[in-house]
């Protein structure tokens, strides 16, 4: 597992620019290298606003959105369509406009779908989902840390929310100490709605490159505990690792709390 590097931009504006301009190059890059690429999408002001930045950014047109694989690091489970569901906002600000293989979209499971609110069940559904994907990809699958198979992601976007949950893992809930199972249903998350799906630590580290991106002052004490050493079950975040890289992608006012020295000075 790679360590963390941190990137502090001006803005969110600039941030979400930034980041939007490293995924192009990524998605580029892989596209090259082995005919297609995939990416683990997030949802938040900050997913939304990378997201959106890339539907402006003139070199989206270098990508192949017919050889992208887009999953999501996780869900609310309501109705397909729901405004609050990461799906629907992904929609809305980028993917409706891009000509993606839909067969190559993997949303999560809605609430008005075949397993409906039992969160469990549509949690061992993507798990299935991305174990055929994985097998698919190769006869010996690359493997979560800890148990399933998921494909080979090449950037797994994370947002951090303001007490340090990363994907719908929230600190202190089971989800964040499954050490198994790819992807867990979510019960009780304290931030609303309660009934979630979400990918797992494991899952998440088997990701070739991991990306978490925070801006403004409410996600600065959480940067802060993050990056300090928190161990991962009270702040999920410490523990969002990538296989060759770990970035933290931040505006000024998220990193006003960061540790000196994990501050780099090159970038303020
Ligand atoms: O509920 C969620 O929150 C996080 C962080 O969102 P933000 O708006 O505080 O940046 C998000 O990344 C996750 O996907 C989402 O479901």
């Amino acid at each position: 597992m790679s360590a963390p590097q941190v990137v502090v931009h001006r803005d969110k504006e600039l941030m979400a620019k930034a980041a939007a301009a490293r995924l192009i190059t990524k998605v580029v890059d892989a596209q090259a290298t082995r005919g297609f690429a995939s990416v683990v999408l997030t949802g938040g002001r900050n997913g939304n606003g990378l997201l959106a930045a890339l539907a402006e950014a003139p070199a989206r047109d270098a990508v192949d959105w017919s050889r992208l694989h887009l999953w999501w690091g996780d869900e609310r489970l309501l109705p397909d369509g729901d405004p609050e569901r990461n799906h629907t906002q992904a929609r809305e600000v980028l993917l409706d406009s891009v000509p993606l293989d839909p067969a190559r979209v993997h949303p999560m499971p809605a609430s008005d779908g075949p397993y409906g609110n039992d969160a469990d069940a549509a949690a061992e559904a993507y798990a299935a989902e991305l174990a055929a994907a994985a097998a698919h990809e190769t006869a010996s699958p690359p493997a979560g840390a800890g148990g399933g198979p998921v494909p080979t992601f090449d950037v797994l976007l994370l947002g951090v929310g303001p007490d340090t949950h990363v994907a719908s893992l929230f600190p202190e809930l089971p989800g964040v100490r499954e050490t198994e199972r790819t992807v867990v249903g979510v019960h009780g998350a304290p931030k609303p709605p309660p009934t979630r799906v979400s990918l797992t630590l494991p899952a998440i580290r088997a990701a070739r490159e991991v990306w978490l991106l925070a801006a403004g002052e409410d996600k600065a004490n959480a940067v802060a505990i993050a990056l300090s050493g928190a161990g991962e079950v009270q702040a999920p975040a410490a523990g969002a690792r990538g296989r060759n890289r770990t970035l933290w992608l931040l505006d000024e006012a998220a990193a006003t709390r960061l540790p000196r020295g994990l501050y780099p000075p090159a970038s303020a």
